[in-house]
């Protein structure tokens, strides 16, 4: 047998424990955007590091500083660099993951508790499963189905895995453009390989070589001392809650129309080329439904729908905090209040050009209010959207990783999410970067009963193997 196939052999004997392995990693309430997780977060990373090192990567752990996070100075989660391989005839491969998770409390909506793994038929439930632990364990997978049979990795590899990618990536530009300037660590990569995102529906495996940016804000709108009765002070103050509800409708309309002007005028319309694209793509309304647990879409017409996606920019509104939201008829005036909002953005659009557009509006709106509130907007962080080039070497050893395994063609795709440093590794190392998702469109990323399909996970692990096989096969192509 050869050593690809000693490896597909060993993730199919291994399933049981690679699912134990994920089961460990979501116990880890690595929640980047709550001040109270950060130090299980750290403990992620410590978690990752000592997984990574009995596989015989040499890690490093790089200190990112502090940031501020719900009024306290915080240290960030560490960002681990790893190497394993060091044969100059051999590809270097470069791979990203984030091992921090979105918010998930069981009160939101979970039928089972969501740091527990939860098998359940053919699916694995979590918060993580799919975004991004999944895929992450998934690469550790690969690595011990190699050393643990003595079988050689047909590229060098390179990891970068972060803790704060749900929270604006805080502090990792700054270090991959040091490192780039000043160290030897992605010295000699010649690609990048991200599992971080979705297939387009529930049947087909993608490629992805778009992302859309982000911009994210808060409106913040304060007035009285503290909060108030509204019996006694309703209709006779400026209400905070009021004003910002105002704001907040001035933001998007009811079809997904952003309002801010000059945003959606930033946007080139597609030409007929493009156009055929949306059409050809494997895609229906049902996939929506399927994905989105409803018949809601915008449009009837799969291409406005899809292009709503992936190459046009949205502004969806998240949520207000310090607001009344918990069970009751409390009669309160909230006496401060911030609205969440955010943009995601296409080329050439980035939150250099969108911040001063959106605040400069928001001021606009609130003076014609003539409140007596304060108002304030804060760009709280962002990322800029990425397109890559698919006739490269790294997508074509993807594609045919996919077709060996799943035995199907992969859909081309732009993604609607946002991985900022996607292009920050494009532009800083100058090689090709390549999405690779594991998952699929009903997983429910960020959502209640975030799930990954237990073939995902495995077929997905022998995908991102047979890639490394593939690239070291197509060694020499420019
Ligand atoms: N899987 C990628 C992902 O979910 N990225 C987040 C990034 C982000 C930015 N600000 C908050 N989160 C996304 O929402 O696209
Ligand atoms: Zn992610
Ligand atoms: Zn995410």
């Amino acid at each position: 047998m050869s050593a690809h196939q000693d490896f597909l052999a060993y993730v199919d004997k291994n399933a049981d424990k690679f699912i134990q392995r994920l089961a460990d990693a979501v116990k880890i309430k690595s929640i980047s955007g709550d001040a109270g997780c950060r130090q299980e977060t750290i403990d992620m990373g410590h978690w990752l590091q000592k997984q990574l090192d009995a596989l015989g990567v040499t890690t490093v752990l790089r200190d990112l500083g502090q940031c501020p996070i719900q009024g306290q100075l915080l240290d960030l989660p560490p960002a681990i660099l790893g190497r394993l391989g060091e044969d100059p005839k051999k590809k270097t491969v470069l791979i990203y993951g984030h091992y921090d998770v979105q918010p998930a409390l069981k009160s939101d909506g979970w039928d089972t508790d969501p740091f527990e793994l939860v098998r359940k038929d053919d699916q694995l439930f979590g918060r993580g499963s799919t975004d991004d632990k999944g895929p992450i364990m998934g690469w550790l997978n690969v690595l011990e189905a190699h050393r643990s049979q003595g079988l050689e990795l047909p590229v060098n590899l390179r990891f970068c895995f972060e803790g704060m990618e749900e929270s604006g990536s805080e502090g990792l530009d700054e270090l991959i453009e040091k490192e780039v300037a000043e160290g030897e660590f992605f010295k000699g990569v010649d690609c990048v390989c991200i599992s971080d995102n979705y297939w387009l529906n529930t049947r087909t495996p993608a490629l992805t070589y778009g992302l859309r940016g982000i911009a994210y804000f808060g409106i913040h709108v304060s007035g009285p001392g503290q909060d108030l009765h509204s019996g006694l002070f309703g209709r006779m103050v400026h209400e905070p809650m009021t004003d910002l509800v105002k704001l907040m409708s001035k933001l998007v309309d009811h079809n997904g129309n952003i309002l801010v002007p000059g945003i959606e005028d930033m946007v080139p319309l597609p030409d007929e080329h493009e156009l055929k694209l949306y059409t050809k793509m494997d895609y229906s309304l049902a996939d929506v439904a399927e994905a989105a647990g409803a018949s809601i879409a915008l449009s009837d017409q799969k291409e406005t729908v899809l292009m709503g996606r992936m190459r046009n920019p949205s502004l969806s509104l998240h949520g207000i905090q310090g607001a009344f939201s918990e069970p009751g008829c409390k009669t309160v005036i909230p006496s401060k209040v911030s609205g969440k909002f955010s943009l995601r953005l296409v080329p050439p659009q980035t939150p250099e050009l969108v911040i001063p557009l959106v605040t400069g509006y928001i001021q606009s709106e609130f003076a014609k209010l003539n409140s007596k509130n304060k108002m304030t907007v804060e760009y709280l962080h962002g990322g800029k959207p990425w397109v890559s080039d698919v006739n490269h070497w790294n997508f074509e050893a993807a594609k045919r990783a996919i077709e060996t395994i799943w035995k199907k063609t992969p859909d081309y795709t732009r993604e609607g999410g946002s991985i900022p440093v996607t292009l920050t590794f494009a532009e800083k190392l100058g090689v090709n970067v390549l999405l690779l998702p594991m998952g699929r469109a009903d997983d429910g990323a960020h959502s209640t009963n975030e799930k990954l399909d237990i073939s995902n996970f495995i077929e997905g692990t022998k995908v991102l193997g047979t890639y490394l096989y593939e690239v070291s096969a197509l060694s020499g192509v420019a």
